[in-house]
């Protein structure tokens, strides 16, 4: 099971989340987010990480143009797209995409099924994204646990759920590990991967 950290903002915060095991890392282009970091900001951090560590841009409904530029000008590995964002919208990204879906009780699955991206299922939010609140995880359909991307509201006390029961391809946190938003506690990273450690390997 992978783990992206969501949220980047800081050259500190990237290299600990690493150290720690962080397979990804996201940096929000979403100029709403209390999490936005400037494209020219993010290309610096990038620029800094060990080979192997996957660096994903999250867009909420960007001008695709925008988004292909901000992929190569910051040498992104992938886009998480997690907006309002449809099929013909993403036949236009050069890169390869993330796409997030917002999930309340009222979602629609069979409309995953057109995608043929990774998917990510988050919390369904007014602001898309980086509510910190989980959604009914029990909602999930089990032909498709092992392939998506969970987030919303993952925390250390989610792993015992997340590992034995729903058993995702890969986690994707970001407001659990923060002292406010776009400022990680190194503390609460150290104290996650530890109880991830245990709990997956
Ligand atoms: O983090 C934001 O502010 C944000 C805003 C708009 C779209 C996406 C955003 N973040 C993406 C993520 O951090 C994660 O993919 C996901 O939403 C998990 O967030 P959290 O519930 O805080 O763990």
């Amino acid at each position: 099971m992978k783990v992206k950290i969501c949220g980047i903002t800081n050259i500190e915060d990237a290299l600990y989340a690493v150290e720690c095991g962080a397979d990804a890392l996201g940096f929000v282009f979403y100029k709403n987010s209390k999490r936005y970091i400037k494209p020219e900001k993010a290309k610096e951090i990038i620029s800094h990480l060990p080979p192997f560590v996957f660096s994903v841009g999250v867009f909420v409904n960007e001008n695709p143009e925008k988004v292909n530029m901000i992929a190569s000008e910051t040498k992104l590995n992938a886009v998480q797209l997690h907006g309002d964002e449809d099929l013909t919208y993403l036949a236009k990204i050069n890169y390869p995409i993330i796409k997030a879906f917002g999930v309340n009780e009222n979602f629609d699955w069979n409309v995953l099924s057109k995608y043929e991206c990774n998917i990510l299922l988050d919390t369904y939010s007014n602001n898309y994204g980086g509510s910190g609140e989980k959604f009914d995880w029990n909602l999930i359909p089990n032909e498709i646990r092992n392939r998506i991307i969970l987030s919303g509201g993952i925390d250390v006390n989610s792993l015992s759920m997340i590992v034995n029961e729903i058993k995702p391809a890969a986690i994707d946190l970001s407001s659990s590990l923060e002292q406010m938003p776009g400022k990680k506690d190194h503390n609460k990273i150290k104290i996650f991967f530890e109880e991830f450690k245990n709990h997956w390997r």
